[in-house]
């Protein structure tokens, strides 16, 4: 008799089997919310790779790089060691040894991360750390970014690509800098979302976009448990399968 999807993990038996999990779309559409969410429920790692372009963008505007020379900024691609933990439950990101969790936050790395994520000489760093750590996880990763389906994780189990009205976008950000500042400029919100996703989606080496083979979740009228109701059921369907 056939193995059950539920006894066909040879790492962990009993767990279901191991996948690849693909999720891209611009910012703002839920990728990091939905990702860590649903490899908490399915026992999978989870990896932030919009986190990792961050860390790299942070360690050279405090090692003074020039951030918009790409010259430099391809120079300097090598040097700080970019180290991600693929805990969904406490997802972190050193560079150099630093912990960069919180300053990779911050409007000054949001501004310069897409001028640096460009520069081919970070891509191809990175998207060889992106495969490193994918391969290094025998009971499967969910792996969230703008080139995963597409370029990093091609022949992945599953890739799904999120959207969301730029009205909706503009409005879950606005909420989450109510919550910090108290207040928040919807107009400008949105405006500087659709700038990164434009120069996400133009930049020449693996810009963003949906992988042929990726299903795609509109998520504007999805609550957020909603849209990780509806991956979790895609996963699940893919392991059955
Ligand atoms: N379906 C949803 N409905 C309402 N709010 C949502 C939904 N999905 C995500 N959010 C909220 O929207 C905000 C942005 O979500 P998240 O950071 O997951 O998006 P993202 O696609 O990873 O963005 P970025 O690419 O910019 O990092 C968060 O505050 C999150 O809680
Ligand atoms: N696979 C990826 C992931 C991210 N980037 C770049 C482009 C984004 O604007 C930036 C930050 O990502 P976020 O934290 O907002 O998800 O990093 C990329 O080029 N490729």
């Amino acid at each position: 008799m056939a193995a059950s999807p539920q006894e066909t993990n040879p790492v962990r038996p009993g767990a279901r089997a191991p996948v690849v999990v693909a999720i891209d779309g611009p910012s703002g559409t839920g990728k990091s919310s939905t990702s860590k969410a649903v490899a908490a429920k399915l026992g999978l790692r989870y990896l932030d790779t919009g986190a990792q372009y961050r860390a790299i963008t942070w360690w050279m505007l405090t090692h003074g790089v020039d951030v918009n020379d790409a010259a430099a900024v391809a120079e300097a691609a090598g040097r700080p060691a970019i180290v991600s933990t693929t805990d969904p439950a406490a997802p972190g990101i050193t560079a150099d040894g630093e912990d960069a969790s919180g300053p990779i936050r911050t409007q000054e790395v949001t501004a310069a991360v897409s001028a640096v994520s460009a520069v081919p000489a970070v891509r191809s760093r990175i998207t060889e750390l992106q495969r490193s750590i994918a391969a290094s996880a025998p009971e499967g990763m969910v792996v969230e970014g703008r080139d995963i389906g597409t370029t990093v994780l091609p022949n992945a189990d599953l890739k799904i690509f999120l959207t969301a009205s730029p009205e909706a976008r503009a409005e879950r950000r606005g909420g989450e800098l109510k919550a910090k500042n108290g207040q928040a400029d919807l107009a400008a919100t949105q405006e500087a979302l659709l700038k990164r996703d434009r120069a996400d989606s133009s930049r020449a080496v693996s810009p963003l976009l949906k992988a042929d083979d990726a299903v795609e979740v509109d998520t504007t009228e999805l609550t957020l448990e909603q849209v990780i109701e509806c991956v979790v059921t895609l996963i699940v369907e893919k392991q059955r399968a």
